[in-house]
């Protein structure tokens, strides 16, 4: 589903990014990306978004080489790959039913499938009682769960979290990891950057651990970070 071969970046001013990465992740999985502040984690997100291109290197979503995809189609990708971020950013002067609904008009959906998608997805993420309050009448945790549902409503094959979790209280971050759980059983492929160790620890998928742009540990059922023994 997501395939990174030899794949380095580095930045216009001269920073390294990403050296020589090889990752593949199967359709269905459910991947945590772990690793310090800088290590590399947003750079591999904002590849896949095709936010960034790689400087060496080839990245697959599906049968598509994505560096060969030209600009005009990006949006084609973008439909395969729903996002969430640690700041939320929904549209502040839009109800939450006009934010998911406004994700499925910019790609052109019938206003019919917008009528029966956007309360399916509410639904899943227990706010149909919410779809008429503007984002500043929700708490931290609803809006995480808003941003979700947008994220899904197109049904991309892969959801890509990053620190979905970062703003949260300890209580609301488990209630989305259950929404994200829930998300991956019906089928999509998640792949979630984050800092939260007890998460990681406790939820038993497969994590990815990456330091000064290197993969240095892939396990299945892993956990956040290794005991370092000083015997
Ligand atoms: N747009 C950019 N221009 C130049 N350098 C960048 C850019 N974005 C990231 N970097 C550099 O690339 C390296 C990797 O950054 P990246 O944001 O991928 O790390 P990260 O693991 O996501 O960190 P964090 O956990 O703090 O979000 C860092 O050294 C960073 O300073």
């Amino acid at each position: 589903m997501i395939q990174f071969i030899n794949v380095s970046k580095e930045y216009k001013n001269g920073a390294k990014a990403l050296s020589n990465v090889n990752l593949s992740i199967k359709k269905g999985e459910f991947v945590f990306l772990v690793g310090p502040s800088g290590a590399g984690k947003s750079t591999i997100i904002k590849l896949i978004l095709k936010e960034e291109d790689p400087t060496e290197g080839k990245i697959y979503l599906g049968d598509t080489d994505i560096t060969k995809v030209k600009n005009r189609k990006i949006p084609y990708i973008r439909r395969k790959v729903g996002v969430v971020f640690q700041d939320f950013r929904l549209l502040p002067n839009k109800t939450v039913y006009e934010n998911i609904a406004f994700a499925m008009e910019i790609v052109g959906a019938h206003p019919k499938e917008i009528r029966r998608n956007v309360p399916m997805v509410l639904s899943m993420v227990d706010l149909s009682r919410k779809a008429y309050c503007y984002p500043d009448e929700l708490s931290g945790g609803e809006h995480q769960r808003v941003a979700i549902a947008r994220a899904i409503v197109n049904s991309p094959p892969i959801l890509i979290a990053d620190e979905p979790t970062g703003n949260l209280d300890p209580e609301t971050a488990w209630g989305i990891m259950e929404v994200l759980r829930d998300i991956n059983r019906r089928g999509t492929t998640v792949l979630m950057a984050t800092h939260a160790k007890d998460i990681v620890d406790v939820m038993k998928k497969r994590v990815i651990a990456i330091e000064s742009g290197k993969i240095v540990r892939d396990e299945e059922k892993g956990v956040y970070e290794h005991e370092i023994s000083h015997i």
